[in-house]
């Protein structure tokens, strides 16, 4: 796909899956915004992109989902570098079933405000140009998965939210926007290397990562 003259925005995408989305992105010529909390993986991942792919191909810029502030001035960042969004990947995301409330803001309320936003800046009734927003959920979206009910909640949350937002005819007939939705199945990478607080019952998650081939 040529994507030369698009701009993408990315959250989550210092590491893991958000940057070998924004890799691709790249690759096909669009513009990224890496948005992260996580500052020096961020501007590193932002360094070694600017080298492969050009010094105004992408930039770091720190937020955290989970303060909507933060969400705002990302968007308003990306318009007046690029002076348009036309991807928004809404990626960004923890496993902790401790700290439930935390991961209920940054793994779906992020995402609700993200999308709210991105409609507004690429909507066509809104002059922008239209695009895509695609929300990454999980597999854990799709079924139930005993040890993390709250994880299987936000993702459930995610599907539920971007099919709704998808079938709305106003978005459908004039926002020129398709609205994804990502269920990926595991994937190595640090969210499956569960920490000591991640609530995340260690008696059973390693059993399963092996089943699937990560052996934890
Ligand atoms: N790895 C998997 O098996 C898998 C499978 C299905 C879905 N997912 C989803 O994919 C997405 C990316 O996860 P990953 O596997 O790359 O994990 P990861 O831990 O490697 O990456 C998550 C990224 O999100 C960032 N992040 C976390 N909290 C943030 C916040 N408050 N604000 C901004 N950024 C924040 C982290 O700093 C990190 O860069 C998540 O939404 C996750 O739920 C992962
Ligand atoms: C070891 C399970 C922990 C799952 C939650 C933590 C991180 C999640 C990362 C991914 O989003 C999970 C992806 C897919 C999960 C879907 C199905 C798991 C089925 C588990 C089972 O066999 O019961």
């Amino acid at each position: 796909m040529n994507l030369s003259g698009k701009v993408a925005l990315v959250t989550g995408a210092a590491q893991g899956l958000g940057k070998a989305f924004s890799e691709s992105l790249l690759s096909q010529g669009a513009k990224v915004c890496l948005a992260d909390v996580k500052v020096q993986q961020g501007k590193t991942t932002a360094a070694e992109f600017q080298k492969t792919f050009g010094n105004d191909s992408a930039f770091f810029e720190k937020c955290d989902v989970s303060i909507a502030d933060d969400v705002t001035n990302v968007f308003k960042k990306v318009k007046s570098k690029y002076g348009q969004i036309d991807i928004l990947v809404n990626n960004a995301g923890i496993a902790n079933e401790t700290h439930w409330r935390k991961m209920v803001d940054i793994n779906l309320v992020s995402v609700i405000q993200g999308t709210q936003l991105g409609i507004e800046y690429m909507s066509k009734e809104y002059g922008g140009n239209g695009g895509v927003i695609i929300n990454v959920s999980s597999s854990a979206g799709l079924v139930p998965v005993f040890i993390t009910p709250v994880y299987c909640a936000v993702k459930f949350g995610v599907v539920g939210f971007t099919r709704s937002v998808a079938v709305n005819p106003r978005n459908r007939s004039t926002s020129g926007i398709r609205f994804c939705c990502l269920c990926p199945a595991f994937t190595d990478t640090d969210i499956i290397k569960f920490k000591k607080d991640s609530g995340i019952n260690m008696k059973y998650a390693p059993k399963i990562l092996k089943s699937v081939g990560i052996n934890k």
